[in-house]
């Protein structure tokens, strides 16, 4: 029996990562210095994993950005735009496909990022063109596991595989499959193979998240042929197929006959698979079992684990079965042993949890508590386990029957505005007299470091509330005053007194904790924090009402409220398990409702509700997705419509793709919806005029993801191309996303290039009109 884990956090307990990448980014330190950083969290990793007497460790999980980047620089699928400008290194090309690269008379953009599966981690999508060729570029993979070697540490690299690496890209040309490079591709592999072999492997690791998910015959056929080519070139080679987030369904004969040593289940999205896994696996294949959650944050439930892995080895015997993670602990922060705030987090709830470090050591006791259940110390383990399981099931903490009523009493009035759009949008153009073309932004403006290091200050107890929100204060003043002075017409209050979208609100309503620690990647150098919903959620008073009306009552012109919507809340939280998603989502929805009748009893006219998670909390498997979008569309209703006909909603989506859901999104009805655009250059727009989508939209102008200014002509250009296929009086104008990441500087620069792009637009049409 052996034990492994898919892949550990990379960015570091503190986040060490992110802030040598900054540095770098930033010039204040060499990449010397920068691959300093990266090499002592490879070796902490490493020793974390031997010390907890992980069997096979892993190497390759590490990355400077993003895994799948990894991979197009390791197989040469850098696009010729970037390749032509001839960086100093290595490692800056690869940053520039990252971010873009607006310096020293080179400008060119960054590649498009998009969202990991259902996860909120982003990934870079790989291009590829018809004649693409691939060669062995970046051998990232092959110096890791020399590294590792070095230390006296075999490890098993970790690679994603071809036909998954092939289908997480995009074909950048018309006219091919991109499955069909698998020719040109796999030669590479075997390349990198080869020299892994040489160097002493035995243990690969493919990643093939793909075989989890809805595939062609075609792919199907390919990802046989892969392992059969495989299997004739490296028989020696020990080779692990990981799949995760779903279960094998109708790929499951496929893949438990791969011609491989052993294929990797997520037994915690999938439990019901195991049975038949078992049923039907070949006498050589040894599965390895994903049942410690690589997704949350919940302790492991030994009895029931226990359980699952003597089904296995009942079936398999023991030499044949492995224990592990789901997936990947990227999702998951690194270290429980950091939080040691009672304020933050109880001691009461801290002993229901476990983070990266910990579930290691959870692998690890799996392993020991099944091989001598008999030991005293171990069956001391399994008491302990039991009550820690037992007193989150039983908690008073967790249950609120008043919630639970609300809950059961929502009805159809809940979820329909009083008229439609048509009757609204007559109201609406009266009330708000807006021009052609409207001009916003998405919500936030830049978090700068002051910003931060004030709530910093705050949370320390070094100023007190009131300072604080004097800072605060000025901050939103300065971003009223500078929005009317370049003359956006709708204005936002900036977001300056959130530390994020969702552990703002998280704060703010019962049924949460946090922690101080609890970082995750979500792309880049960038991290959220999610928060935990451990019990019945509600909102014991008005969460933005405050701000918002500071805001308004500085300007003439109209302020829009900001709120998160429930589907993002519930999905960039950590959710509890004893409880089915959609009746947490509706909780969460009714306090959203309560806040937006609040901000329009305080005068606000518009009011935006993000939901950016909508697109990506669908399900991977398209049989479930009509379950869902029903619920979480009906949560977005319940939290939007309980307001007034001459009130707008807005809503706004980033990284979503729509053509497949764009019923759902019209069934929203927000009557604005803006969305990130321009990496697409447009693309997104087809599926809602394709569609002739009833209300107002707002296709972001501009990417916030880079630091690069855009010109007003790129922005007009993209503009009339909207024009062509949705109505100009249905259109707004406003960037992809909010601005936190970025500096005042670039904002300034291209907010201001954003309102003459839009001006331009008008004076045409005001022409045509003449
Ligand atoms: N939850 C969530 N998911 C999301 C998004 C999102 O906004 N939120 N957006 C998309 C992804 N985009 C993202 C965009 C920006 C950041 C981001 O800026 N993250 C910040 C952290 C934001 C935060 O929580 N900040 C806190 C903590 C700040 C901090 O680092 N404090 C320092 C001290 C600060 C000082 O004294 O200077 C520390 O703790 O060490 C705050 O402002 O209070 C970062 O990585 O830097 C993350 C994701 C999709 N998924
Ligand atoms: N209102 C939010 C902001 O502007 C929306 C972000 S969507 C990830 O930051
Ligand atoms: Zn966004």
């Amino acid at each position: 029996m052996k034990t492994h884990i898919l892949g550990y956090p990379r960015i570091g307990s503190k986040r060490e990562l992110k802030k040598a990448c900054e540095q770098y980014w930033a010039g204040k330190i060499s990449e010397e210095e920068l691959e300093k950083v990266g090499k002592s969290i490879k070796n902490y990793n490493w020793n974390l994993q031997q010390e907890a007497g992980i069997d096979l460790i892993s190497s390759n999980d590490f990355s400077f950005y993003d895994q799948v980047l990894d991979m197009s620089l390791t197989v040469n699928a850098v696009p010729e735009r970037y390749k032509k400008l001839h960086f100093k290194s290595k490692l800056d090309l690869y940053f520039a496909m990252a971010r873009g690269h607006q310096k020293n008379n080179i400008d060119v953009p960054a590649m498009e990022m998009t969202k990991w599966f259902d996860t909120n981690y982003h990934y870079i999508v790989p291009e590829f063109k018809k004649d693409q060729q691939f060669s062995l570029f970046s051998t990232k993979v092959i110096d890791e596991y020399k590294e590792a070697k070095k230390q006296g540490i075999n490890t098993k690299p970790v690679l994603i595989a071809p036909v998954s690496y092939l289908l997480l890209g995009k074909e950048k040309e018309q006219g091919f499959n991109r499955i069909d490079l698998i020719t040109n591709l796999l030669p590479i592999y075997f390349k990198i193979l080869t020299e892994l072999e040489e160097s002493g492997a035995e243990w690969i690791q493919f990643d093939e998240p793909f075989l989890a998910l809805d595939l062609t015959e075609k792919e199907q056929h390919t990802v046989k042929q892969v392992y059969k080519q495989i299997q004739e070139k490296f028989p020696k080679l020990k080779i692990i197929v990981a799949t995760y987030f779903e279960g094998l369904q109708d790929n499951l004969n496929l893949a438990v006959n791969l011609p491989v040593e052993t294929l990797h289940i997520d037994l915690v999205r999938n439990p019901n698979q195991l049975k038949e896994v078992l049923d039907n696996t070949p006498k050589k294949v040894s599965i390895s079992l994903g049942i410690v959650d690589g997704r949350n944050v919940w302790k492991n439930d030994y009895r029931e684990s226990l359980a699952t892995i003597k089904k296995a080895v009942n079936v398999l015997g023991q030499e044949r079965v492995f224990i592990s993670t789901s997936c990947s602990l990227l999702h998951v922060p690194c270290d429980l042993d950091s939080e040691n705030n009672e304020e933050v987090l109880t001691s009461e709830i801290k002993n229901w949890l476990a983070f990266a470090k910990q579930k290691i050591t959870e692998v690890v006791t799996l392993k020991q508590l099944f091989l001598d259940d008999n030991s005293e110390k171990n069956k001391n383990t399994i008491l302990k386990n039991r009550k820690d399981i037992e007193s989150k099931k039983t908690s008073p903490l967790i249950n609120d029957p008043t919630v639970k009523d609300r809950v059961a009493s929502i009805s159809n009035k809940h979820t329909k505005r009083l008229n439609p759009f048509p009757s609204r949008k007559i109201l609406q153009n009266k009330a708000l007299n807006l021009p052609l073309y409207p001009t916003t932004t998405i919500g936030s403006f830049p978090q700068t470091k002051e910003v931060r290091s004030w709530r910093n200050k705050f949370k320390k107890g070094e100023i007190n509330q009131k300072e604080y929100e004097e800072l605060l204060k000025k901050e939103t003043e300065k971003a009223i005053n500078w929005q009317e002075e370049i003359g956006i017409d709708v204005l936002v209050h900036g977001e300056f007194e959130r530390n994020d979208m969702v552990e703002y609100f998280g704060e703010k309503l019962n049924g949460f904790v946090f922690t101080k620690f609890g970082w995750v990647q979500s792309y880049g150098s960038r991290c959220v924090k999610p928060p935990i919903i451990f019990g019945d959620v509600s909102r014991p008073k008005p969460m933005t009402v405050k701000w918002t009306r500071y805001a308004q009552s500085l300007t003439s012109k109209l302020v829009k409220g900001m709120l998160t919507g429930p589907v993002t809340i519930l999905q960039w939280s950590f959710v509890r398990n004893d409880q089915d998603r959609a009746v947490t989502c509706n909780q969460i929805a009714l306090a959203i409702r309560d806040e937006v009748k609040d901000l329009e009893n305080a005068g606000i006219q518009i009011i935006q509700i993000d939901e950016p998670a909508i697109r990506e909390g669908l399900p991977l498997r398209k049989n479930n997705w009509q379950n869902y979008l029903k619920w979480a569309i009906n949560a977005f209703k319940i939290a939007s419509s309980g307001i007034n006909d001459e009130r707008q909603i807005h809503t706004h989506m980033c990284y979503s793709e729509f053509n497949d859901i764009i019923q759902n999104i019209a069934d929203m009805d927000a009557d604005v919806i803006t969305i990130e655009c321009s990496r697409s250059q447009m693309e997104l727009l087809d599926a809602f005029a394709d569609f002739n989508y009833p209300n107002e939209i707002g296709p972001g102008v501009y990417d916030i993801h880079s630091p690069r200014v855009p010109h007003k002509d790129e922005m007009v250009l993209l503009l009339n191309k909207a024009k062509k296929v949705i109505p100009e009086e249905l259109l707004w104008v406003n960037p992809d996303c909010g601005l936190k990441t970025r500096g005042w500087d670039e904002t300034k620069k291209a907010l201001t290039e954003m309102v003459t792009a839009a001006k331009i637009l008008r004076e045409k049409t005001f022409s045509n009109i003449v």
